[in-house]
């Protein structure tokens, strides 16, 4: 035999499951729940159990007329009103309902228990039958009473329901209820009620029970009431009263059914409203209101109202709310410009400020962090003064340099210029001195005036015998301007002609008073030849470097300017730069203007390798990705990845600018470029061996004037001249200018092809010269007479309307319908004028050429006779030389 289940031995026994739980855990087995299982002999236990208790209970109850019935019912009963006791009156009122209950069953089953049941339920059902029919017409008013007063009391409010009430005025429930009320009144109520015949109920339904709706069943079912019968099971509880258990079983499972939907209906409702709490909390957007501001608004321009909103801890919605208020019609997600952000903030009224973006790209303010730590540092030593050389054409600079370095370099520089810009120190007593050589012509004077933004002193040269020329006074423009001391060296004293004092004298006049006239201008005369005075200019040099204290801090990252850059065949870019600040390393990585790279191969001024650069030493590196320009800034990074990406940036930045510029000069819109102003442009791509060269070809060129017709160059570069360089000038009508450098072999070929002209110098004069000339050739052409074919009149006719016409032969060369005529008559020249008219016969033609005759008119002139000799001539444009 299979296993029984605890519900399945109550429903046999016809006793609740909790009893039967209850009873099978005092037997100590081991279940849980209705549901827990029991063998064949727990089963047997379990039953003679509950019989024997049976027995002894039915012996010990007899006379109070207690049944096993009774203690099914009550224990459901129980149960519900177990869930009920919170409420004291709930209580006492059970505790009349049950008592009435009781009775009632006991008087039910008083009739039950008698010897023969049947006939009893068949006398009962016939007595109540015939009540029933006597009532049903008082029960049918109470029922219209009843219904009547369950409306009233549905449309009352529910404030203050009083269920006793509600139920006391509903017969129908006090049928099937006991009526609930206090003292005397319910104690009479109920002993009324109990002495109503017992048997099947509920005839007339009750308005509530006519309620089809599932809500108020539900609402029913919760409060805990008797088990209710179905009006069909009533004839079978009359003629069947063995199976009345079986119904009061269903009855009981209905019941706990019931019982169980509206615990599921409960814990429904219980889930649904903690739903509905979190989503109240979740859509709160009160919550989200009582965020406070912040102080200050920081934002950045282009932000939009979803981004504004996360700042200032409000809804988009709102901000885009705020905004039309403020006359500002805008979306979520549409970019807003600082002026309307700050409007905003000020209608919050808080304060705005915008998000300042260090752009790591921007070397230049890197470089201007690092030059201001390094004035607070503490590790600030004493540095070489850094001095350049300045004066005009030929007054002795680089001999001076020469004699500094004992080194000779002017003999070596083309055109006797010197083109390039070095760097080199000299040692004095163990101490150093930089020295930048800037050529004195004014083509270089851009390069000057940056050499002096790295310059500490400048030393300007005058030649005694030649005194203050137009580019001595510029060099002290440049100096003043830069705010740097100046030391006068007077040079050439060694020559006869030589007049220091009148130098002297002039230079007052732009401010520089010698110490000795009561000034604070040092004045050293020397000679750069001979090389007297000249240690005595480096004590004055070093003597001005103590007056000024210079300071740097070596142990800093290094920071740099390029003073010259080009591109060595061998070893790629090369830029000769000066340590400013710090100490400039091997494997250093750097940013230099839109280059990078690691500094591999360093060397200094006297050509010897390096592996460390300290402040004011002027070195030349290698390792660059491309040729800097000059006066670039050089900046040191940690990693050579940020470098690279840093330079990779700048490169792009600075090409797309050059594109930009380079727009303005394109096929398509160089006819409006050259129709502006009415001005003629000669656009010119330069390429150089250096950047210096390149910088003051571009000065020198920009320079020119030739009635309003001026140099634009369009790009400049350091390198051969490539194919790119071709490409761009033929796109902008432009021709090529290349300096020390030569085109290579496909630039050449495309450069043919294209018919763009390259033009390729070594001395910049000769460069000036021919571009001037190029000019002129844009300027309107001038023309001159060219004879082309001498003619003898041998007739003439004279034609009313028309004129003379002569008939006459060519001599030499030939005659067009659009000559100029001379008529010569006797060597003297008759006439000038134009062909009016050619023809060969009777046709018009266009051009009649030696040994042809030919007759033709001229204009406004008939005078024409046999014999005159013609001259035939043309205008001919002449070439510029
Ligand atoms: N007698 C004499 N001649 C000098 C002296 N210094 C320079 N010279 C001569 O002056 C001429 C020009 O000298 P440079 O050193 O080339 O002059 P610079 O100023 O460098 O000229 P640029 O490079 O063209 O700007 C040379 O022939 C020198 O020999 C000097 O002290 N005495």
């Amino acid at each position: 035999m299979a296993k029984k289940r605890i519900y399945e031995v109550a429903k046999e026994l016809g006793i609740d499951n909790k009893a039967v739980v209850d009873k099978a855990k005092g037997l100590g087995f081991d279940v849980k729940s209705h549901m827990s299982s029991l063998d064949d002999a727990q089963v047997s236990k379990l039953m003679s159990s509950f019989k024997t208790a049976k027995s002894s209970k039915a012996e010990n109850n007899q006379s109070k007329g207690k049944s096993k019935i009774k203690i099914s019912v009550g224990a459901i009963r129980k149960r519900d009103h177990k869930e009920k006791k919170k409420n004291d009156n709930h209580n006492k009122n059970k505790r009349h309902f049950k008592n009435s209950n009781d009775r009632r069953r006991n008087n039910k089953h008083e009739q039950a228990d008698s010897n023969s049941p049947r006939p009893a339920a068949r006398d009962l059902l016939k007595q109540f039958k015939k009540k029933q029919r006597a009532e049903a017409g008082e029960l049918d008013a109470q029922a219209r009473i009843s219904r009547q007063k369950w409306h009233e009391e549905q449309n009352k409010p529910k404030s203050a329901p009083n269920k006793s009430v509600k139920k006391e005025e509903n017969p129908t429930r006090n049928q099937r209820r006991p009526i609930i009320k206090e003292g005397a009144e319910a104690v009479k109520a109920h002993v009324e009620a109990s002495k109503k015949p017992v048997g099947p109920k509920i005839i007339k339904p009750s308005p509530a029970r006519n309620k089809p709706k599932v809500k108020k069943v539900e609402r029913v079912a919760s409060i805990p009431t008797p088990p209710v019968e179905k009006p069909d099971s009533k004839p079978n509880r009359a003629k069947d009263f063995s199976k009345s258990n079986k119904k009061r079983h269903d009855s009981a499972d209905y019941e706990r059914q019931r019982n169980e939907r509206s615990d599921k209906a409960r814990r429904r409702r219980n889930k649904k409203k903690q739903r509905t709490q979190h989503t109240e909390v979740k859509k709160q957007p009160t919550q989200r209101k009582e965020r406070p501001l912040p102080e200050v608004l920081v934002y950045e321009e282009g932000m939009n109202a979803q981004d504004l909103g996360k700042i200032l801890h409000r809804e988009p919605a709102e901000i885009v709310k705020k905004l039309f208020m403020l006359g500002v019609m805008t979306n979520q997600n549409q970019s807003l410009d600082k002026d309307t952000i700050e409007l905003l903030a000020a209608e919050y009224g808080i304060e705005s400020e915008e998000k300042v973006h260090e752009d790591i790209s921007d070397i230049d303010n890197l470089y201007t962090k690092e030059m201001e730590a390094s004035k607070e540092s503490k590790n600030q030593v004493k540095r070489p003064p850094v001095v350049t050389i300045m004066g005009h054409v030929d007054h002795g600079k680089t001999t001076l340099l020469d004699r500094l370095r004992h080194t000779n370099v002017s003999e070596h520089e083309a055109g006797g210029i010197t083109q390039s810009i070095g760097a080199y120190q000299v040692r004095l007593d163990d101490r150093l001195i930089t020295f930048l050589d800037t050529p004195g012509h004014a083509a270089f004077s851009n390069m000057r005036a940056r050499g002096a933004e790295i310059t500490d002193i400048v030393v300007l040269v005058v030649a005694a015998d030649d005194g203050v020329m137009p580019q001595t006074i510029e060099a002290i423009d440049h100096a003043k301007s830069a705010q740097v001391p100046i030391i006068v060296a007077v040079n050439k004293i060694d020559k006869p002609g030589a007049n220091p004092d009148h130098v002297m004298e002039q230079l007052m006049k732009y401010g520089l008073v010698p110490e000795d006239w009561g000034g604070d201008t040092i004045f050293v005369k020397i000679s750069a030849k001979t090389g007297e005075n000249v240690d005595d200019l480096l004590q004055m040099i070093l003597l001005q470097a103590d007056v000024m204290e210079l300071q740097a801090d070596p142990q800093q990252k290094a920071i740099g300017t390029v003073v010259e850059a080009r591109l060595d065949k061998g070893r790629g870019p090369v830029a000769d730069l000066l340590v400013q600040q710090g100490t400039l390393k091997i494997g250093d990585p750097i940013v230099i203007g839109d280059t990078y790279g690691r500094v591999r191969v360093m060397t200094n001024d006297k050509g010897r390798r390096v592996k460390k650069a300290t402040p004011s030493t002027p070195v030349e590196i290698t390792g660059l990705n491309d040729v800097p320009s000059s006066a670039d800034k050089l900046v040191v990074f940690d990693d050579e990845k940020t470098a690279r990406s840093v330079g990779e940036q700048r490169a792009k930045n600075a090409l797309e600018k050059q594109r930009e510029n380079v727009q303005h000069v394109t096929l398509d819109n160089l006819f409006d470029t050259m129709k502006r102003e009415n001005m003629k442009e000669v656009d010119i791509v330069l390429k150089a061996d250096v950047q210096g060269s390149a910088e003051a070809l571009q000065q020198s060129l920009e320079k020119i004037d030739v009635e309003g017709v001026r140099v634009n160059i369009i790009h400049s570069g350091v390198g051969a001249i490539n194919e790119s360089d071709v490409t761009l000038a033929g796109a902008s009508n432009a021709f090529i200018i290349g300096f020390n450098v030569r085109p290579t072999a496909t630039a050449k070929s495309q450069a043919e092809s294209d018919n763009v002209d390259i033009r390729l110098y070594n001395i910049i004069y000769k460069a000036m010269d021919d571009v001037e000339a190029a000019m002129k050739g844009m300027l309107e052409p001038t023309y001159e007479e060219k004879v082309t074919g001498s003619l003898t009149v041998r007739e003439t006719w004279k034609v009313s309307k028309v004129g003379t016409i002569a008939g006459a032969f060519v001599d030499s060369g030939y005659v067009t319908r659009d000559s100029g005529i001379r008529v010569i008559r006797d060597g003297i020249v008759k006439y000038d004028g134009k062909v009016a008219s050619l023809k060969r016969f009777k046709d018009d033609v266009k051009e009649v050429k030696q040994g042809f005759d030919c007759g033709l008119t001229i204009e406004n002139f008939n005078d024409i006779k046999v014999d005159d000799q013609l001259e035939a001539y043309e205008m001919q444009e002449v070439p510029v030389e």
